[in-house]
């Protein structure tokens, strides 16, 4: 029988708003494609073990329960709706939504208490609606729709709609307000068991990559020269992840060369109190991985 090579082929977003970003944290993660450009719907990555191939978001989470495919990139919102049966990995902290019900600004619908079972309820999410109508003892008729779901209220084919919403704007805009929220969602890798027991070496080198790109994000490699003098007062101010690594500067003795992994949100005041502490040729640099 001929033997297969274990390869392992991660599905991403082809198109939408999370496509860009999970191409780009496979890329941070050492996986950038090698024939993204034309379109093609599976692409080599510069691991010679991993492909990707490009599907819609929604239809994920079943490749990867069906094992289409290893691992996957996609919304909890979409995960809950297809009911597969799929293992979460890492959060990939983008993303960030609510899924909601909402009603017309000038209607008496505002709880979930004053829904009847003869409104009509237009969505693109019609499983997580049934499932969250059901709780609550309701059989409203749902309409499903594929976009564009907040203005059903105002062409009168619907009381109410259960969305997607993130800033806001859009339910604003069709002068609709939040009655209930009924699923958050961010953006997960995930995985199936088969593949995460069989190719567990390959799945884990993956999330352990892409679990450091994120960590990386919320993190900054910050770099300065020190005179020995300053040194105490500079490590005072200083919160290292570990470290923070002192190096000496060959071409200056009296001065030495610190860095240090700070968190992104502490940098600003932190760069002002190194400056008062006497740090000179501050470098505040990215940090692709942290593993
Ligand atoms: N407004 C939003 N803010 C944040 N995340 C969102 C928002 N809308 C959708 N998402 C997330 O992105 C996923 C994909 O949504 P997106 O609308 O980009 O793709 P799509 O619906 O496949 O494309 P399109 O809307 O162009 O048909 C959603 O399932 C959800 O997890
Ligand atoms: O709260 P906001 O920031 O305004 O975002 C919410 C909107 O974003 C999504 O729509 P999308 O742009 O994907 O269009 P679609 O409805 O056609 O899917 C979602 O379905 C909402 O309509
Ligand atoms: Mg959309």
């Amino acid at each position: 029988m001929r033997r297969f090579k274990m390869k392992l082929k991660i599905a991403v977003p082809s198109k939408g708003r999370i496509s860009d970003p999970s191409i780009s944290i496979l890329e941070k993660a050492g996986l950038g494609l090698k024939d993204n450009a034309n379109r093609k719907l599976i692409s080599a990555t510069f691991n010679k073990d991993i492909d990707v191939m490009f599907a819609r978001a929604s239809d994920i989470p079943k490749f990867v329960e069906d094992e289409i495919v290893d691992m996957g990139i996609t919304g909890v919102d979409l995960i809950n709706e297809s009911e597969a049966n799929v293992k979460e990995l890492v959060d990939l902290s983008f993303g960030q939504t609510k899924l909601v019900l909402a009603s017309p600004e000038d209607s008496t619908i505002n709880s979930i208490d004053d829904l009847t079972s003869d409104m009509v309820v237009a969505t693109e999410f019609p499983t997580l609606t049934k499932k969250y109508l059901e709780e609550h003892g309701l059989t409203s008729k749902i309409i499903t729709l594929s976009g564009s779901t907040e203005i059903a209220p105002l062409i009168g084919i619907a009381d109410l709609i259960t969305d997607l919403t993130s800033t806001g704007t859009t339910l604003k805009m069709n002068h609709l307000k939040i009655v209930d929220v009924i699923l958050e969602s961010t953006i997960k890798l995930i995985t199936n068991d088969n593949s995460f027991e069989n190719k567990k070496e390959l799945v884990e080198a993956v999330s352990t990559s892409i679990k450091g790109v994120i960590e990386a994000e919320r993190k900054k490699l910050v770099m300065m020269n020190v005179k020995k003098e300053n040194l105490d007062k500079v490590k005072k101010v200083m919160p290292a992840m570990t470290g923070p690594t002192i190096s000496e500067v060959l071409s200056k003795e009296e001065t030495v060369a610190v860095q240090a992994v700070i968190d992104e949100d502490v940098v600003f005041e932190l760069v002002n109190d190194l400056r008062n502490a006497g740090a000179k040729d501050i470098l505040v640099v990215p940090i692709e991985r942290i593993i």
